[in-house]
């Protein structure tokens, strides 16, 4: 199982800081979609650069002009970028396209979706990485459930999880067995990042 940071609602100071305190533990550095309107692909491009070791999701979170998107996400050394499951269906082959010509990978966000159908959908355009995600603004009134996983019940796809995942909550979640789980928050506002983030690693 990886670990994923998200960096979100941070400086590029800020980011660039807690990804060096950090990443002993991470797997892969998620660069949030509030960085990227921010500080645009150079900030992506910086991220590479400084962990070349280090796997990179540009967290686009695109919705159309796909391969527009993917293509700006790979050329600045993103490994993974991201996709909105509600997306034209012309949107998502398009970066899967673009992702297999550039040796790169598409994870499409399932955020909001609780349609079977549409997961089904997304399996046979050829989507093989999801992440089941209860954004920000919903997790004022619900957090990470694991009854999530029965949305892809029966579906081969590499999956990550993401939203609100604290040490509270880690040890259901890991008991689901995803690919990779993403912290943001509980890391990136801990008074001591290092430390929860091994206490996080430790569950895995
Ligand atoms: O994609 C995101 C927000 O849209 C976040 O990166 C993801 O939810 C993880 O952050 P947190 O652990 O703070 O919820």
């Amino acid at each position: 199982m990886k670990l994923q940071l998200a960096l979100d609602r941070l400086t590029r100071d800020e980011c660039i800081r807690i990804v060096k305190e950090t990443e002993k533990e991470m797997d892969i550095i998620e660069v949030g979609t509030g960085v990227i309107k921010e500080y645009g692909m150079a900030i992506v491009r910086e991220m590479k650069e400084l962990f070349p070791d280090k796997q990179i999701v540009a967290d686009m979170k695109t919705c159309d002009a796909g391969k527009h998107e993917a293509l700006q996400a790979f050329e600045a050394g993103a490994d993974i970028t991201t996709v909105m499951a509600f997306s034209a269906n012309s949107t998502i082959t398009d970066m899967l396209n673009v992702a297999s010509d550039k040796g790169s990978r598409l994870m499409v966000d399932l955020l909001e979706v609780r349609s079977r159908e549409r997961v089904k959908e997304l399996h046979d355009l050829g989507v093989d990485l999801v992440s089941l995600h209860v954004g920000k603004d919903k997790q004022a009134e619900e957090s990470f459930n694991t009854d999530l996983f029965s949305l892809l019940k029966g579906f081969e796809f590499e999956v990550t999880v993401a939203g609100g995942i604290n040490l509270d909550k880690i040890s259901a979640v890991v008991q689901e067995k995803p690919d990779t789980i993403i912290v943001g928050s509980a890391i990136t506002k801990a008074e001591d990042p290092k430390k929860v983030a091994a206490r996080m690693r430790a569950y895995l």
